[in-house]
């Protein structure tokens, strides 16, 4: 019938400009409806958790020093218990968790991919589409098909590859003079993991220890092609033996050392390589002490705090994670490599690897800290330390 709009085709073209301006402004006006009920359900589920007051423009981020176990944060952390509200800026809000049993509700949910927070662009463009940032089907097809290459025995068999990328530290060490001077131990030390995974991954000696330059190997790297490129051909993890020397005694041994295993998580305790975790509710969720929260809300747990029951005193002491004393703790109490189906798929990689390289070290030098060269700690994606790594090496045979 005859409606109050013209038919179509009758319609000219500023009519037609007038009514996309129109719908435009519907669709624009519709948004802000639906972002602003969807604050306010957001802000209402936030009630229930008290924290620090916020400012209304920063947030809390004038209140917060990028630095690690922030006194302030730890300080918030003891006022506002399991978990509290950290704005960043007006607009995002997340809940920083620093309760055991509220990291398991969050790191223990089933589904095919708990939703990282971490797909922002930067990461995307300084670390490409790797397993770490990515979600989706995606996420879960790549996790499916690395997982075998970290079983347990194909680990095993990398110990001799990681031995002899740390001789070629070691020796490197030797042959600088240590006698008065500390060195500068960080960039050898990441060289030395590079070295070891190209190695184990992709059966590729870079010798990028002794020869290449930072540049050169990015760009062999590339010519090889990245994890994420072979698909069809499991990532490395297999031909590697012809770099394989059986003579290595630790093979056996590695899961025997357990004080030096117990030193290794008094490290990562008290100097966590992953300074906090992430994670986006895909849909609402209850906490066992009843309050919940809506979807979509970013989440950060901070393993320092997480692991809250095991972080005063700061004293370093590796008998806290003996079996007398472990056998009480939370299971989430602490989680140097995460928790649940998105956990450090690289975990015991990174164990055997640690093992192998302390001990070999241990067999060399004595270590001891430069004290006018303290580890300045900035926690950025890693932690790092922002004027590296400075000890004495002494050497023992
Ligand atoms: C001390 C050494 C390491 C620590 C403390 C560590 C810690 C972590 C943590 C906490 C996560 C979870 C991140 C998150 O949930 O947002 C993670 C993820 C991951 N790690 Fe590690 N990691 C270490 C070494 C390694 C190594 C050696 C590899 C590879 C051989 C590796 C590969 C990965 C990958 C691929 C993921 C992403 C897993 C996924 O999203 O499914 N990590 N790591």
């Amino acid at each position: 019938g005859r409606g109050f709009l013209p038919a179509p085709s009758s319609l000219s073209g500023t009519d037609t400009g007038t009514l996309s301006v129109v719908l435009g402004i519907i669709f624009v006006l519709l948004k802000v409806v639906q972002f602003y009920q969807e604050r306010k359900k957001l802000i209402k589920a936030l009630e229930a958790f008290p924290g620090p007051p916020k400012h209304w423009l920063y947030g809390h981020n004038h209140l917060v020093r990028r630095e690690l176990g922030s006194i302030r944060i730890m300080s918030w952390g003891e006022e506002y218990p399991h978990a509290f509200p950290r704005w960043f800026g007006p607009l995002l809000p997340s809940l920083i968790i620093h309760h055991p049993e509220y990291a398991k509700s969050i790191l223990g949910r089933t589904g095919k991919s708990p939703q990282l927070v971490l797909g922002s662009c930067v990461l995307d463009i300084s670390l490409g589409q790797g397993l770490l940032i990515l979600n989706g089907t995606k996420w879960f097809q790549h996790r499916k098909l690395l997982t075998p290459a970290f079983h347990y025995d194909v680990l095993k068999s990398y110990v001799d590859l990681m031995s002899d990328s740390v001789k070629v530290m070691l020796d490197k060490w030797e042959k600088k003079n240590t006698e008065k001077k500390s060195v500068e131990l960080f960039q050898d030390v990441s060289l030395m993991t590079l070295d070891s995974i190209m190695k184990c991954a992709f059966s590729y000696n870079t010798n990028c220890q002794t020869q290449r330059s930072a540049l050169e190997l990015s760009n062999s790297v590339k010519a090889k092609g990245t994890w994420q490129d072979t698909e069809e051909e499991t990532p490395g993890f297999s031909g590697h033996s012809s770099f394989l020397t059986p003579q290595f005694a630790f093979r056996e041994d590695l899961g025997k050392m357990t004080y030096t295993t117990m030193c290794i998580k008094e490290s990562l305790r008290l100097f966590p390589p992953v300074p906090a975790v992430s994670r986006c509710l895909s849909k609402s969720i209850t906490f066992s002490d009843g309050r919940s929260l809506p979807k979509l809300v970013l989440l950060m747990s901070e393993p320092t705090l997480t692991k809250r029951p095991l972080l005063l005193p700061q004293v370093y002491d590796p008998l806290r994670f003996s079996p007398e004393n472990s056998a009480q703790r939370h299971s989430h109490a602490f989680l140097p490599f995460s928790a649940g189906s998105r956990n450090c798929i690289g975990q015991q990689f990174a164990m055997n690897e640690m093992k192998v390289a302390l001990a070999l070290t241990l067999l060399r030098f004595k270590l001891c800290p430069d004290p006018s060269k303290p580890p300045r700690l900035l926690p950025q994606l890693i932690l790092r330390s922002s004027n590296g790594i400075h000890l004495h090496l002494r050497k023992i045979h």
